[in-house]
């Protein structure tokens, strides 16, 4: 079986190391043989083992009807959107781990792909290594999923490992992070929320069956997470993590990206570096949690070569994604409930009449934090607003 690789960085160059490096026991799993015909690439890669099958041009691999899976891990929309739906109606299949494509696009792309019966898979695009969307899609589609939540972007898991642990600054943690391969392109995507935004909304729809419009969900990343907070989250012996979580209620579903303290009973709090965890709750199955390297060329690449074998083995069948248009019935988030910890630099009487407490922390000169009661959002924004000198508030995990 041929296969072409559209982008030859951090996970393409993985995907053709674990083809290679697993070839004997791959060919024996599956038994057909996969062998990479050609990688896409801008650059060339002289003394490498893809310098002989490198090409720039993207009509070698789609007018060439021995390659029937195309690997894309080029990132981004363009021209990943374009080259992607050309290799589906030209019957080819397409792996990936471009997870931007996959929450704009997958639903168009995964209908092409049954026009076509050929497959749109993306394992890797949520979780890195982590076979969770095979698990949504095979394992737990008898139950009725209520809630996923985790760490979800390995970036800035690691950043916050890094600070907490090492007392690194945020600008030297990220370095770190891109150095080993792990940050996006443009980084804003990891610290703003954005990655994560867009894996829970693949997740999301996949597990309730109507799709989460990734743009719908409400996001803030770390970027605004300074040595301060941290501080407050080890003299309370928390950790700040990147949470996304979705859940569903009575008014519908909610779903969130936000930086929120978790302490060490929960189980999150020792997720740490650059691992992810996903917890799934489902009407059956009850809890599970599924954990491991959440980014990195290796780790990802074996999600995708994951995805090249199911096609391989399956080159002209679809195989079922529960995958729709229909829009995710979303309750407002300002209904939401959530306990804010609060720092502030105003008067403490006032905080505590506000927010009907009694006990605050000094861990800062010239501020104090406090812990709010249980309130929705709405009830937070509306509270907040009535006490002076509201530094930072982050929500508890
Ligand atoms: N890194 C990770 O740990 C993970 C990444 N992902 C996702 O996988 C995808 C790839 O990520 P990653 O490998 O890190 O990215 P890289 O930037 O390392 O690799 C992308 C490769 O694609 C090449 N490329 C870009 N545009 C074109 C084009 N128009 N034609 C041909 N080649 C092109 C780039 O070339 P050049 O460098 O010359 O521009 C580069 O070699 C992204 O969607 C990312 O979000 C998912 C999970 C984990
Ligand atoms: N930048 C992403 C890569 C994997 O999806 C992350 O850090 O999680």
């Amino acid at each position: 079986m041929k296969i072409a690789v559209l982008g030859y960085g951090t996970v393409g160059a993985g995907v053709v190391d674990v083809l290679t490096m697993n070839k004997g026991s791959i060919t024996k799993r599956i038994g057909t043989e996969i062998d990479v015909k050609y990688v896409l690439d801008l650059r060339d890669f002289p003394g490498t083992i893809v310098e002989n099958i490198v090409t720039h041009d993207i009509e070698d691999i789609l007018n060439d009807p021995e390659v029937e899976i195309v690997v894309e891990t080029m990132g981004g929309l363009k021209p990943a959107y374009e080259f992607t739906k050309r290799a589906l109606s030209a019957d080819k299949n397409v792996c990936t781990s471009n997870k931007e494509l996959v929450a704009e696009h997958g639903v168009e792309l995964c209908q092409i792909a049954a026009e076509h019966n050929v497959n749109y898979m993306f394992e890797a695009s949520c979780g890195g290594g982590i076979p969770i969307i095979r698990a949504l899609n095979t394992s737990l589609r008898q139950d009725e999923i209520l809630e996923i939540s985790g760490i979800l972007n390995g970036t800035t898991n690691y950043i916050m490992t890094s600070m907490y642990d090492n007392g690194e600054t945020f600008k030297e943690a990220l370095k770190e992070a891109q150095e080993k391969g792990y940050a996006e392109l443009h980084p804003e995507a990891d610290l703003e929320g954005h990655d994560a935004q867009r894996k829970i909304a693949i997740l999301s729809s996949l597990a309730y069956g109507h799709h989460l419009d990734y743009k719908k969900v409400p996001t803030e990343g770390i970027d605004q997470i300074r040595i301060q907070d941290i501080q407050y989250a080890k003299a309370m012996n928390m950790k700040i993590k990147l949470l996304a979580t979705s859940q569903v209620a009575e008014e519908g579903t909610w779903a969130m990206v936000s930086p929120r303290l978790v302490d060490d009973q929960n189980i999150l709090y020792h997720v740490d570096g650059v691992m992810n965890a996903v917890f799934v709750k489902g009407n059956a199955l009850g809890d599970a949690m599924f954990y491991g390297s959440g980014a990195g060329s290796l780790p990802t690449a074996s999600a995708v070569c994951a995805d090249v074998l199911d096609c391989a083995q399956h080159p002209h069948e679809t195989l079922k994604t529960d995958i729709t248009a229909e829009p995710l019935a979303q309750m407002p988030t300002d209904q939401v409930k959530n306990t804010f910890f609060v720092r502030c630099s105003g008067g403490e009487s006032q905080a505590k009449q506000v927010f009907g407490i009694t006990d605050t922390m000094h861990v800062i000169d010239g501020e104090f934090g406090f812990w709010t009661p249980e309130m929705t959002e709405k009830d937070f924004t509306k509270k907040a607003a009535q006490v002076d000198g509201i530094i930072k508030f982050i929500r508890r995990g």
